[in-house]
């Protein structure tokens, strides 16, 4: 798969084990930025990964900002993009297996970088599961994100 990563400079600590991960896994990484520690805005970080994946240029987008909530709420807003903010591995692969989960939003200040990948493989691992109370339930979402959202 093609995974986007974007990061602010709070998230900039863990981003290389994350793209370790990636590429560990087997995937290409398209890497959005930022590459230093300079302070930039989250916002225009989460835009990016999720306008990469709404144009289907990324199959998944991992996104990280100091604790993953502002690239989480930045990246809901967007209509397509389905993100969670994880810290645990379980989080991790059931966020997709039952939610659709197409982007994972952590926290460079919660999260080490040792858990990072591990969080990041379970992402990656993981697909959605073929049950149809899930798939009943991620349409109830998407009718809500109908209504709202245009
Ligand atoms: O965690 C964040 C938003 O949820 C950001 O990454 C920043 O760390 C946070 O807003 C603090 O920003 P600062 O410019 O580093 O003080």
């Amino acid at each position: 798969m093609k995974i986007a990563v974007a990061n602010d400079h709070a998230g900039f600590p863990i981003k290389e084990a994350v793209l370790e991960a990636i590429k560990e896994a087997g995937h290409e990484v398209i890497d959005l930025g930022t590459n230093t520690p300079d302070r930039v805005d989250y916002p225009d970080f989460a835009e990016k990964a999720g306008r990469a994946l709404i144009a289907g240029e990324a199959d998944r987008a991992v996104v990280i900002c100091g604790s993953g909530i502002g690239v989480n709420i930045t990246a809901n807003k967007m209509k397509g993009v389905y993100a969670g903010l994880v810290s645990d591995i379980y989080s991790a692969h059931q966020g997709v297996e039952h939610d659709n989960m197409n982007m994972l939003c952590m926290g460079g200040q919660i999260v080490g970088p040792t858990l990072a990948k591990e969080i990041v493989k379970a992402f990656l691992g993981a697909s959605m599961m073929d049950v149809d109370r899930y798939k009943n339930r991620i349409n109830k979402f998407k009718a809500i994100e109908t209504e709202f959202f245009k």
